[in-house]
């Protein structure tokens, strides 16, 4: 029974009454070293449960616990994100969806991120991130969360409505109330006015309000997409019992949400990342221009386009991007909920208890990174080398929701760093202090001092600011 149940929860804290540890978790992740995991599996061991986010939780923190848990859902486990996801998401995102739904919405998706697919959006990414570094031309320091916030935001945009969303004044309406959603995905589900949970109900309201005013009323252009009707068209043929239409319009509002929620801070985050790794490790960006000089190179001229064969052989490049997520981890704590009492090392998981798979924590585990903090794109290599040494990668989750937008992330990133590396020489201007809450963060959001590169072999700055 769940009192009998409860009585085996692993040892922890449930710190204050209704916000239990939330404070000082937030206030950990908001430094540039967080400590709330290690020093609870100092005081509590590898598995501990504490009260995060307003709900009473078992906290797991080593590889081969969270892959367990993440294989079982659906099983065991079902996705248990936090109220203030579904309350401004909406219930129906692939993210709070379980069962026949989610399956439904699951199979949508992965077959709209097939790499038949993803090869013929390679250009039309590389428009949108050749739009972006045009319009560094005018620039002498840019900011790079600015730049890498919107240059997402569009790219995640035009894979979901076309060019009916490109750059403009709805886009920059939408983008701007995106951000603000964005805030309040992880606030306290305060409805009172002022607060950012209300702040992003709001503009949540304001969002499908633009989209369905200035973008989905218009004719598809030919040859465009229009996930929203398409989703609407895969649900309707589901024909799930009492869909009525109302309930429709409610399910792919949230499901278009909840793609662009997904597909936009992440990758971001770590686009963002990854110009402050590689900026901070001058051989890493040699041997990264390095690759991208010859890939272009091969192409016997600089104004030649990128493929899809391009982007298969940019290995390094795919090593800093797995870098980054390891080191940096956009996604540190995946939600998931117990659907029965499920034993776990000697303890019981009750049903109805949330458990929170930390995945910083496993990818700054010394027993399998050594010297975990060090940014070191060519430890990768080393697995290909050997696979059986290949250590727990969990940035994109595991299991049967494995993140099924992991290759257009790479993808859309790997475009961003070959115009960058082979367009632009710059210089780090300091001062930023690294946060990681609610996903990682620059205080000053990486601010460059850029010059376009004249020739190719050209060499970075001397000078520092
Ligand atoms: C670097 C970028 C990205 C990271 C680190 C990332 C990370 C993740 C993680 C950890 C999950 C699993 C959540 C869970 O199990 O609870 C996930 C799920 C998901 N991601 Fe990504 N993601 C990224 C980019 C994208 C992109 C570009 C898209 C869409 C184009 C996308 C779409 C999704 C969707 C729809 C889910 C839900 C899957 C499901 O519940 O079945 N993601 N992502």
């Amino acid at each position: 029974s769940k009192s009998s149940s409860s009585f085996l929860l692993p040892p922890g804290s449930l710190g204050l009454p209704l916000i239990g540890e939330t404070l000082e978790y937030m206030k950990s992740m908001n430094t540039s070293n967080p400590v709330f995991m290690a020093q609870h599996r100092i005081k509590f061991g590898d598995m501990f449960k504490s009260k995060l986010m307003g709900a009473l939780c078992v906290v797991a923190t080593k590889a081969d616990t969270i892959k367990w848990v993440l294989a079982r859902d659906g099983k065991q486990f079902v996705t248990g994100y936090p109220k203030s996801f579904k309350g401004v998401l909406g219930s129906d995102t692939a993210l709070n969806t379980v069962g026949e739904q989610w399956k439904s919405t699951r199979k949508f998706v992965v077959n709209g991120l097939r790499t038949e697919h993803l090869r013929s959006r390679v250009s039309v990414i590389e428009d949108l991130v050749l739009e972006c570094f045009d319009s560094w031309e005018t620039k002498q320091i840019v900011n790079v969360r600015e730049e890498t916030k919107s240059l997402a935001f569009n790219i995640i945009a035009q894979f979901l409505l076309g060019s009916r969303l490109r750059s403009g004044p709805v886009n920059d309406a939408v983008r701007e109330d995106f951000y603000i959603l964005c805030e309040g995905l992880l606030a306290l589900p305060i409805k009172l006015p002022g607060t950012k949970f209300s702040k992003a109900l709001q503009a949540r309201a304001r969002i499908i309000e633009t989209l369905e005013r200035e973008v989905m009323s218009k004719p598809r252009p030919e040859n465009d997409e229009d996930h929203y009707a398409d989703y609407m068209e895969h649900t309707r043929r589901e024909n799930f019992p009492g869909m009525t239409e109302e309930r429709l319009l409610e399910k792919t509002r949230s499901h278009m949400l909840g793609m662009m929620f997904a597909g936009h801070e992440t990758a971001a985050c770590t686009m963002l990342f990854a110009v402050k790794y590689i900026s901070e490790h001058p051989d890493v960006l040699a041997e990264l221009r390095a690759e991208h000089e010859k890939i272009q190179a091969a192409k016997y001229g600089s104004d030649s386009r990128l493929t899809w064969d391009d982007f298969k052989n940019m290995h390094f490049t795919q090593h800093v991007i797995i870098e980054t997520l390891r080191l940096s981890t956009p996604v540190a704590l995946l939600w998931r909920e117990a659907i029965e009492d499920v034993p776990l090392h000697g303890y019981v998981v009750p049903k109805g208890c949330k458990l929170a798979c930390a995945l910083r924590e496993v990818h700054h585990d010394p027993a399998f990174y050594e010297n975990p903090k060090q940014f070191n794109p060519w430890r990768h290599q080393k697995e290909i080398v050997n696979p059986a040494n290949k250590p727990p990668f969990l940035a994109f989750g595991g299991g049967p929701r494995l993140c099924p937008g992991a290759d257009f992330a790479k993808l859309e990133i790997s475009i961003f760093l070959h115009h960058l590396v082979t367009k632009y020489q710059w210089e780090l201007c300091r001062g930023d202090e690294v946060s990681y809450f609610p996903l990682p963060k620059l205080s000053k959001g990486l601010q460059l001092r850029v010059k376009k590169c004249v020739k190719s072999t050209d060499t970075m700055f001397e000078t520092s600011l």
